[in-house]
Parts: structure tokens; sequence; C-alpha cells
């Protein structure tokens, strides 16, 4: 693969912090050396001292002096060792990647923890996209992609997809209009990326199937585009066997994959990964370094405790008891949407995520109906038209999570929302 190709000028011309060149010379010297390199702070100074954090299902946690002083310290840009080292243990045994035991510039596997896995998609899109450039996804589509990347000027294409996501044969045919044959040529105007959020589709909960997987994959490599395959909803998947990822089929390094500990662990400690080809996610850490230099080392260090004593067993083990639960509420939703909303609205049940996509019949655009008429009924949703390309396009979806909500409240705001519907004129 050539990744020079993909880089923006801004990208490409990013280098290596000096100063970070310094520390992580100064970590591979013996301890003999003297360093009156680094500006960091004298961890003595600071005036955390320890810590000690309870788990519902694991050891305690805990930071004594040595941990905390080396938590509250600068780290590497890519993320701490134990959890980098962890993190692509998994990724190896969840996916086999064929690029694990490809060369570094053949686009050897490598990952980098980033700010939740919002961070990786941003930097991922400031790395590739170029104003004017075609970009392929598959709308609608997450809200904080499109807050991402509409800014960078580049012209969204839509692919058609359903409840089983990207349609392979429409993506074939949108792809017709440029040569295979002429991608590599200068001004091309052919897309290089294709985005996707291929299990648990936020808005819709749509799923991949693997044949559609596979077909889509097939045409990425024959016009050398890459895929930004999204999947924080990958662990939130109801139905096992899991489905393979793009990142499994990657024989040609041309997947880059976030995954997020958000839905599973906690959003709130924000913590991300961005899997893909080392040449591309050297780039993302090299703007790692000139933006938030890392994602907490607290935070790193906390959530590595917890899966180094937890294994893959345990962490997997974590994920079936939030997958049940997801279940649970997903079969209220869907169980309160069938006795109040059967006759007024339309909706595909979803095998994965936290998310219901809700189509109200008779009603053109649901923006006016929920900002006003769903508040007056004490009942909020998203109205469908913030996950379009065009959000002023008229959009008779609106989107209901099963996440926070009780059965109970699940059933009341239908029932709410029932009403409202029929009253709209
Ligand atoms: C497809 C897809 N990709 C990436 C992300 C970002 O997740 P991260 O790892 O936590 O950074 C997301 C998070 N989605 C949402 C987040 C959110 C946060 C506050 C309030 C509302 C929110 N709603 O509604 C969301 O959908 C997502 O759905």
């Amino acid at each position: 693969m050539n990744y020079a190709r993909f880089l923006t000028a801004v990208s490409a011309a990013r280098k290596p912090s000096p100063i970070r060149i310094l520390t992580e010379l100064q970590q591979r010297s013996p301890p003999s050396l003297i360093s009156l390199a680094g500006g960091a702070p004298n961890p003595n100074t600071f005036p955390f001292q320890s810590a000690s954090i309870k788990v519902k299902h694991g050891e305690t946690i805990t930071f004594d002096e040595t941990a905390m002083k080396r938590a509250l310290q600068y780290s590497a840009s890519n993320g701490i060792p134990e959890l980098l080292t962890w993190m692509k243990n998994l990724q190896k045994k969840l996916h086999n990647p064929p690029t694990a035991s490809y060369s570094p510039e053949n686009g050897q596997m490598d990952l980098c923890v980033t700010t939740g896995s919002q961070e990786g998609l941003c930097k991922v899109f400031e790395m590739l996209v170029n104003p004017g450039d075609n970009v392929l996804l598959d709308a609608p589509t997450y809200s904080g992609t499109l807050a991402a990347l509409l800014p960078l000027g580049c012209n969204l294409i839509n692919v058609p997809s359903d409840q089983h996501g990207i349609i392979p044969s429409a993506l074939k045919e949108l792809l017709s209009r440029w040569d295979p044959l002429e991608v590599h040529k200068p001004g091309s105007t052919a897309p290089k990326i294709l985005y996707t959020i291929p299990n648990g589709g936020n808005p819709t909960g749509a799923s991949m199937t693997t044949q559609r997987k596979k077909e889509v994959y097939e045409l990425a490599r024959q016009y050398d585009m890459l895929i930004i395959e999204d999947d924080p909803y990958y662990f939130l998947q109801f139905n096992k066997p899991w489905a393979p990822t793009f990142l499994s089929m990657d024989v040609d390094g041309r997947i880059i994959r976030t995954d997020s500990f958000s839905k599973i662990l906690s959003s709130g400690l924000r913590i991300g990964f961005v899997t893909g080809p080392k040449p591309l996610v050297d780039r993302v850490v090299l703007h790692i370094q000139a933006s938030t230099m890392h994602t907490s080392t607290f935070t790193q260090l906390m959530v590595s405790q917890l899966l180094h004593s937890w294994e893959q067993e345990g962490f997997l083990q974590h994920i079936d008891r939030v997958i049940e639960f997801y279940r649970k509420q997903r079969d209220a939703m869907i169980s309160s949407a069938d006795k109040w909303l059967k006759d007024v609205a339309e909706w595909h049940t979803p095998s994965a995520g936290m998310f219901l996509w809700i189509k109200l019949k008779g009603i053109a655009d649901t923006q006016q109906l929920i900002m006003k008429k769903a508040l007056e009924k004490e009942v909020l949703l998203v109205p469908g038209g913030v996950f379009m390309i065009n959000s002023s396009d008229p959009c008779p979806y609106v989107r209901a999570a099963f996440s926070l909500s009780t059965p109970e409240q699940i059933d009341e705001a239908f029932r709410r929302l029932s009403s409202l519907i029929r009253e709209a004129p």
C-alpha cells in the first residue's frame, strides 16, 4: 500500500517532537543516566498521595505512592506500554488481523490510545481529508462524525444502506463513475475513504452482514480506498458469534478501526483506540503529540490495572454482563414499541448497540414535532435530521436510546409519543 497518497499536506508535514524523542531516549537508558533534559514537573510536589478504587467484579485497584507519582506524570503519546500491549493482544485474539505479521512499512497492525474514539475519528479524518475530497459514508450516521467531517470542506457522498448496513451493489454502482485503473492519476476525484459503523449503527441500529463486509472490502481493494471502521458497539452485539470485522479480513492494510471503552467500562474516562497500519497510526500519534500530548496517564493506568487483573477471560465475562443488560433493555423497548407504536410507526429490531430508529408514519419531518410538541408531552427523542448529511433535509425518523431509562420509563415515554403522533395535524 502507498499510504502517502492518502495523507493531507498537514499530516505529511508533522514531525516527531524533539522533546518526546529525548524522553523516550531517557526511558530506554540505564538508571545511571542523569537527565536534565525533561521539562516535566517533580511529582513530589503533587498533592495526591495514593488511591484505592473498588471494582464490582475483581480486585481493588490501588495506587500506592510510587504508582500515584507515575499516574500523575506525563506519559508516551501513543499510550502507556502495558495498556498498548493488552489491547494489541486483545485485537489479535478477537480479529486475528492478517496485518499483525506484516512489516511496519507494509502496514503492520499498530494501535494507539486516544481520548475516546471521538478523538481518534477526528484525528483520522484530519489526517486523510482535504477540502473538496469525495468521502463515502452511509447516512444517517453519528452526528459526532458529521461534526468532525463537514468543517473539513469535503463532499460527503451517501452510500445507500438498510438495516443490514451498506448495500454493496449500490456502492459498486456509485463507484462506477470512476475508472479503477485511473484512481492514482493526479487530480483524480475518486473517493479515497469510506466510513461506516458496522455494528449497532448510530442512529439506525443497523449491523453489517459478513458477506456485505467482504463485498465492500473487495470494492475498497478495487478502487484503493481506506475503510474507517468505527465500531464502538462491537462489544454490544447481542448474539454470538460476533460478526467478523473489516480488520479481520484486512489483507492489504487498508482498515483504520476505532474502538471505544465508553459503552463497556466508562464513557467519562475517555478511553478509545485507533488500530491500523503503522504508517497511518504513526501520523495520528504525531498529531496527538502536537495537541493533547497523550490521554490521561491516571486513566490509562487505572484501566490497565483492571484489565490485567481481569485478563481477557474476565474482560469478556464483564462484556457478557453488559450485553445481557442491553439485551433486556432492547427487548423492553421493542415490547413497548409493539404495544404503543405499531400502527403509527415502523422500525427494525436491532441486534446490537443501544438505539432504535423509528419511522413515524404520515409525518414528513420530525424536527418540529420533537423539539416543540414532544417537550410539551415531556418525552425527548432525537429528531432524525441531525444524523443526515444535510441536517435541513426532512426526515420522518426519530432515534430512541434504550441505554439509560428503565423499562417502565420507556413504556411511559412511548405512550406519550404515541398520543403525540395521533394528535399531529
Ligand atoms: C458511532 C460512534 N462513534 C464514536 C462515538 C464516540 O464515542 P467515544 O469513544 O465516547 O468518544 C460515538 C458516541 N456516540 C454518542 C456519544 C454521546 C455523548 C454524550 C451525549 C450523547 C451522545 N450520543 O447521543 C451519542 O450517540 C458513536 O456513537
